[in-house]
């Protein structure tokens, strides 16, 4: 649910933005065109800077996209003089080779790998060329239709693309959304605009609307980039609820009044011994997906291992016990299915063998209260407060709550 939530999460936001770019180029051309006839250096800028970050990142995909970028900018500036057969071809070339890109992992800056991308990317460029070249041969007999069905849907269609590059276009767009379907992340949504954008650069005569295009391209770029990152950096990876390192940043910004919670859940060793580590990874994604909706104003991070920390700041321990029991609750409530054991590589013969039915369980979670108090006011000495009422709250028979022993 989660994973399918980031999907059209950043598919409406990548979206929102294609739209509201077409239709702005759309609208605006001639202003466009007198904003930034005086900066025509703008789009490189935008692409060198991308390009620095994405070095400084170790962002090789949207390194080689800046160059591609920049390069199509360029002949688009008729700052090179190449046939206009070439010139034509490039968009296309270039969303090729962003589609491959988006298909690839970053592979970094060494020299080898650098060597062996730019090998890479010139065989995609001549594949690309050579399916451009000898594939309108091939379906001859087709090609006649296809500019009447492209005619029938829309009349300008021709004009930008012939079908066959058309088909090209469609399947480079596809695997890059597959692409971004498997692996949801800002990278692969920039990748993915990028595609959408360059594919519809032919449908844009003149330098001034392609570096509008490349400025966003660029700009979309650097954001996916600090995204991820900030991601990377500050939730956790297994459970996606915000790390240690962020509740640490988040202490700071706390004021003189908030309860810090520990949770920790109850017999995990058992649990993973029993199930397995794989069962016990998807256990803790889901006690993480319920302690990530408290109530009450309560924030939670995962501190390491099974043990998660929930902050609510401006309220007393009496005022986060109610939010804290109902999640302590829905947690023990909660029916764990288990996956179906493997199959056996040698299936039982139809009829007989019991089918490998998937199994139920439940697990619990104790928690441990305290607060910020004059005699406590550091982080840490609360924390310790929190422990020590977690650590009763097992001492009590473990799925409870106890509120640390502290001065009113
Ligand atoms: N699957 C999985 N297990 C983890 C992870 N991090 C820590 N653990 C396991 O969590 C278990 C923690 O066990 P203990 O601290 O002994 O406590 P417990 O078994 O939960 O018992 P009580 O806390 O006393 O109820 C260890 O077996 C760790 O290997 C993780 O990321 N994934």
């Amino acid at each position: 649910m989660t994973y399918l939530y980031a999907i059209f999460r950043h598919l409406f936001v990548y979206a929102a933005l294609f739209i509201l770019v077409v239709y702005f180029v759309e609208a605006q051309r001639p202003l466009l065109r007198d904003w930034f006839l005086p900066l025509p250096w703008i789009g490189y800028v935008a692409l060198g800077v991308s390009a620095v970050i994405a070095l400084q990142f170790g962002r090789s995909r949207l390194f080689w996209c800046c160059v591609m970028l920049a390069i199509l900018l360029l002949i688009g500036h008729e700052k090179i003089d190449l046939s206009s057969e070439f010139s034509r071809r490039l968009p296309l070339i270039v969303l090729m080779i962003l589609s491959y890109l988006s298909c690839v992992k970053d592979s970094g800056f060494s020299g080898h790998n650098v060597a062996v991308t730019l090998v890479k990317l010139f065989v995609v460029t001549v594949l690309s060329w050579a399916a451009l070249t000898y594939l309108p041969a091939l379906v001859q007999n087709h090609l006649s239709p296809m500019y009447t069905f492209a005619n029938q849907i829309a009349p300008g269609l021709n004009a930008i693309y012939t079908p066959l590059e058309w088909l090209l276009v469609g399947l480079a767009l596809v695997t890059c959304l597959l692409r971004f379907i498997f692996v949801t992340d800002n990278n692969h949504a920039a990748l993915l605009l990028g595609a959408l954008l360059v594919a519809i650069m032919p449908a844009y005569s003149g330098f001034e609307l392609h570096s509008v295009l490349t400025l966003v391209l660029a700009t979309s770029f650097v954001y996916a980039m600090l995204k991820d990152s900030f991601n990377m950096a500050f939730k956790d990876e297994l459970t996606g609820v915000p790390s240690r390192r962020a509740l640490m940043q988040y202490v700071n910004t706390l004021g003189r009044k908030y309860v810090v919670v520990m949770a920790d859940i109850d017999h995990f060793k058992k649990f993973n011994d029993t199930y397995g580590h794989d069962v016990g990874d998807e256990v803790l994604k889901l006690v993480a997906s319920r302690l990530n909706k408290i109530g009450g104003g309560g924030k939670a991070f995962r501190f390491g291992g099974e043990e998660f920390i929930m902050i609510f700041p401006r309220k007393t321990p009496q005022q986060a016990l109610p939010f804290v029991e109902q999640i302590r609750q829905l947690i023990a409530d909660y029916p764990i299915a288990l996956r179906e054991k493997p199959r056996p590589k040698k299936a039982p013969k139809r009829g007989t063998g019991k089918p490998n039915q998937g199994k139920t369980v439940k697990i619990t979670a104790s928690f441990g209260i305290a607060k910020r108090s004059s005699e406590f006011n550091q982080f840490s000495d609360i924390m310790k407060q929190a422990d020590i009422a977690l650590y009763t709250a097992k001492k009590a028979g473990r799925n409870c709550v106890q509120l640390a022993k502290q001065p009113e």
